[in-house]
């Protein structure tokens, strides 16, 4: 990478070049989607970790994204392409204050950095179907097994998105009443159990199955999730999302989330909406992790050029 090139547009510019052709006014990854509202009750353990005021005692109504990752609008929910979902959160208290979660449904990423993140996608977009091996990304596996280790990670259908769970992946540093600062993962974890769907059940399968069912789902009730924080033990990484922390880390409940409701014609709704992965709150602040950062830089690229 030339030292004149600025890594968020180089990453941006890449995902617009790995899709092939630009659907005007979607994002360029986690294309798909559908916006759905809901509400956040904070756990009482929750403020024992930080005084960020949605961890309070204060309920937040919820703005939300489910997606399909990928940079295809009406890519079928069982294509391998969408195997990666994410669920991303903006928490909105009261007095009109907000905080971002982004999330998906694995729990370690495939590059320990940015940069690195960058050369994963050069290494695909550069393997052209007649190329003599290693091909570029068949070499680019071999000396990065973190980026191996994610392609080889099970990805199975879930029954539901209201089946499955997600991961914000990066540490986030937080800050309780008495000062005390810790390292926490948030993750999400859906009350309903996780759940998937078998393989051979998918021939045929309509190509929105989990987009209909989860409006048919909240429709139907609310669908709710806990939301978790791993807490860092002494010496845990907390700047490399490829290193999962030792279960045993203890989790605190943060507190309940309830989807309630699909918001009315998502697709002109959901282009006014983006997610920060480093919109924080006082008592919530970014880690070492340089993802959080350079992944704000990348959003502030995408969604003016979706609007
Ligand atoms: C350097 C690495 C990454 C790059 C370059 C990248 C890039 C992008 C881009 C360009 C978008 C579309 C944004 C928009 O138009 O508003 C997007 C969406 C998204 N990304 Fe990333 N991403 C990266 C890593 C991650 C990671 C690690 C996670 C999970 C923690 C993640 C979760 C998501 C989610 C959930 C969405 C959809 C947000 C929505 O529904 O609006 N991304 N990403």
């Amino acid at each position: 990478q030339p030292a004149t090139e600025k890594l968020p547009q180089s990453l941006y510019d890449t995902m617009v070049a790995g899709n092939g052709r630009i659907y005007p006014g979607y994002r360029v990854n986690h294309t798909k989607g559908a916006l759905y509202e809901g509400t956040f009750t904070p756990a009482p353990g929750a403020a024992s970790l930080t005084t960020a005021p949605h961890l309070q005692s204060t309920p937040s109504t919820l703005v939300l994204r489910y997606s399909d990752a990928g940079g295809v609008p009406d890519v079928p929910d069982t294509a391998p392409s969408s195997a990666i979902r994410g669920l991303a959160f903006t928490f909105r208290l009261p007095d009109g204050t907000e905080t971002d979660l982004m999330m998906i449904n694995v729990p370690v990423f495939a590059a320990r950095t940015p940069d690195e993140f960058l050369g994963l996608l050069r290494a695909v977009q550069a393997t052209k179907p007649d190329l003599p091996a290693p091909t570029p990304i068949a070499q680019f596996l071999g000396s990065h097994p973190q980026a191996l280790r994610f392609v080889q990670m099970p990805k199975p259908v879930p029954q539901s998105f209201a089946t499955e769970r997600f991961f914000a992946l990066h540490a986030y540093r937080l800050t309780n009443a008495a000062g005390e600062t810790r390292f926490v993962r948030f993750r999400v974890v859906p009350e309903a159990g996780t759940a998937y769907r078998a393989p051979e059940s998918l021939g045929g399968a309509a190509p929105d199955l989990l987009f209909d069912e989860i409006r048919t789902r909240v429709a139907a009730g609310p669908v709710r999730y806990r939301l978790e924080g791993q807490v860092a033990a002494a010496g845990d990484v907390t700047n490399d999302p490829t290193v999962a922390w030792p279960e045993d880390r203890q989790v605190v409940e943060l507190g309940t989330i309830s989807v309630t409701r699909a918001v009315p014609d998502s697709l002109s709704a959901e282009r006014k909406v983006g997610f920060l992965p480093n919109r924080v709150l006082p008592g919530l602040a970014l880690s070492d992790d340089p993802f959080l950062q350079t992944r704000a830089d990348v959003y502030a690229i995408a969604f003016p050029a979706r609007q």
